[in-house]
């Protein structure tokens, strides 16, 4: 079984609505919901689970060792960070790095034990790529935003590069699809809380037409 790991509750309720899950099809566990759906005869499991690195890895380790995944494809919304991109185009990374697990003022921000290589050979090339970088804190204040800009990161998010390690760690696949929900906006001559809800709103606005560009046009090519 293939395993289709979601942050947010609004990413996972996109979800409910594009499958058009019935109350008695969800079930809990500790760290969310889960649904079942199969896409083009492969069973998919469709789980929730939270916010930010613990929550994810604790999700992935979960249900790989609940249901034995074979895969996992982690599916949701990202920051974007290099500006060729933008908003609602979709992501498909060859690299996932976690880059808060360093003393950035004296060491490198990304270390080579923090990267996962993701071979994505067998999928084609019909797709953006690059690299995603995780932390635990959102991509919000313009200075964070440079600095990973200037580390050559694609696109942010705080879960994926973690869930991906800990795939590796299980020797499970791991293939992340993650669609540009929002951009920082330089905030130093302005409202910095001001800038920072116009950020969420865009973020809130994007969720649901990311999540379905994801299922309609990505799922079943990665299957
Ligand atoms: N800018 C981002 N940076 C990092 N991850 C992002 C970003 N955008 C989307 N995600 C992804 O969506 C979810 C939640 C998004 C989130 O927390 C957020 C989004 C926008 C603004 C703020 C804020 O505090 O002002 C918080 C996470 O699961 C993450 O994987």
């Amino acid at each position: 079984m293939i395993g289709i790991s979601i942050a947010t509750n609004w990413e996972f309720e996109a979800a409910l609505d594009y499958f058009i899950i019935k109350d008695n099809e969800r079930f809990r566990y500790p760290y969310g919901e889960y649904f079942f759906r199969n896409v083009n005869g492969s069973e998919l499991l469709f789980y929730c689970t939270g916010v930010r690195k613990v929550n994810g890895v604790g999700g992935c380790q979960y249900m790989i060792s609940t249901f034995n995944l074979a895969k996992i494809i982690v599916v949701g919304t990202c920051a974007g960070i290099d500006d060729t991109f933008r908003n609602l185009d979709i992501v498909v990374p060859n690299k996932a790095v976690q880059y808060d697990c360093t003393v950035k003022e004296v060491e490198p921000l990304i270390k080579q034990s923090f990267i996962v290589d993701i071979d994505l050979s067998i999928y084609g090339n019909q797709f953006l790529t690059g690299t995603i970088g995780t932390a635990d804190k959102a991509v919000v204040m313009w200075k964070d935003y440079l600095e990973l800009k200037k580390n050559a990161i694609t696109i942010a998010d705080t879960e994926a590069a973690a869930i991906a390690y800990c795939c590796k760690k299980n020797d499970v696949e791991c293939i992340i699809i993650k669609g540009i929900s929002d951009f920082p906006t330089d905030e130093r001559d302005g409202d910095k809380f001001e800038s920072n809800a116009q950020q969420i709103n865009v973020y809130l606005e994007n969720t649901p037409k990311v999540m379905n560009k994801i299922f309609k046009e990505y799922v079943d090519r990665f299957i």
